[in-house]
């Protein structure tokens, strides 16, 4: 097995359409995800989030370009990278409603190739895991939603696979069920599997996740841990943010900055009664001591969150079909 557990060269995918041009949803995708890791997938609706899951669990296959998973090819060596791949979707796809959680795992260890004579031990040894053992013989359709995505977990696992794909996997659960849920994950990670994860929930990446990779229109424009993400909106200046304050303060506070200092950018929320600036390092100073003699003391100043970058790089675009979803 290679250090890597992904590695896209050139993928891309394109779909026919019956009327209009061919619709590419990955675009010459180049990607490399480090073993043993969380990595997280953001990007708005649209965006090949799924479409790279499904080529990576051989689902579909590429129209050109390579996805390996520890090397094995997904086109010419799937079965190879079927045993190396765990799929975690969200919502009811892929459970049977009338069978129960034991019942729905026995099914997947058999699908799996599981021994007979090692099902019972494996099935009673997730549901132990997964918190579901008191729920066992109930039927799946009267299960919660963090009930089910714990189970969709369980089905995950039930092959032991070195790689997960877990495409939205908190999407619609309570904070409680959520936040256990992501300590599943971490958990995980500890064992030294590794993680996709596809999400729209900013503070779930920034918690979780090692590296993150935004993707937009099938192409991606951006990755890195984090940190480093966050790190890159900060070169373009300091963020200072000034909260309540009228338009009209607003107004006056820009002209007095820019007069003063040309390269400072300022943005009024109106709804939030908050102005944004970014700030060159050097012009910091001066720009907080102007800010506090015209008499505004909250002021709070910090990296940008993940979601500030999320904006930052896919917020302004224009895009009639995108639900942002953060
Ligand atoms: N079977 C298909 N036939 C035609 N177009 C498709 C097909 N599957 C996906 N697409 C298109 O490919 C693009 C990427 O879709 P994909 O489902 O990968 O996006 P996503 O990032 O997962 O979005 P979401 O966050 O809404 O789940 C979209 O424009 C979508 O309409």
């Amino acid at each position: 097995m290679t250090d890597l557990a992904l590695h896209a060269d050139s993928l891309t995918r394109t779909f026919r359409v019956r009327r209009g041009p061919d619709r590419t949803a990955l675009d010459s995708i180049n990607l490399e995800l480090a073993t043993g890791l969380v990595h997280g997938l953001l990007g708005p609706n649209g965006a090949g989030k799924t479409t790279l899951c499904r080529i990576a669990s051989t689902v579909l296959t590429p129209t050109s370009g390579r996805l390996t998973v520890h090397g094995c090819d997904v086109a010419r060596e799937s079965d190879q990278v079927r045993r190396l791949i765990g799929i975690v979707f969200g919502g009811d796809r892929g459970l049977y409603g009338r069978l129960s959680a034991r019942e729905n795992l026995e099914f997947w260890c058999a699908m799996n190739g599981v021994p007979r004579r090692d099902t019972p031990a494996a099935v009673e040894a997730l549901l132990e895991r997964l918190g579901l053992a008191n729920r066992a013989t109930e039927l799946v359709e009267t299960f919660s939603r963090g009930m089910k995505q714990r189970l969709h977990l369980a089905r995950g696992l039930v092959a032991d696979p070195p790689v997960l794909l877990l495409d939205e996997p908190t999407v619609g659960m309570d904070p409680v069920s959520a936040h256990e849920f992501r300590v599943l994950i971490e958990e995980l990670r500890r064992e030294g599997r590794t993680v996709l994860l596809t999400t729209h929930d900013m503070a779930e990446a920034q918690v979780l996740c090692d590296t993150v990779t935004f993707i937009d229109a099938g192409r991606i424009v951006g990755s890195g841990t984090p940190d480093t993400i966050r790190a890159i909106q900060v070169e373009g200046g300091v963020r200072i943010r000034i909260h309540d304050l009228s338009q009209s303060e607003h107004d006056a506070l820009t002209l007095a900055l820019t007069q003063a200092i040309p390269e400072v950018s300022t943005t009024h929320d109106g709804g939030a009664r908050h102005t944004d600036l970014v700030v060159p390092p050097e012009h910091v100073a001066t720009v907080v001591e102007t800010v506090l003699r015209r008499g505004h003391t909250a002021i709070t100043t910090g990296p940008p969150s993940l979601e500030d970058v999320y904006l930052g790089l896919l917020g302004q675009r224009d895009g009639s079909d995108r639900g942002m979803g953060v």
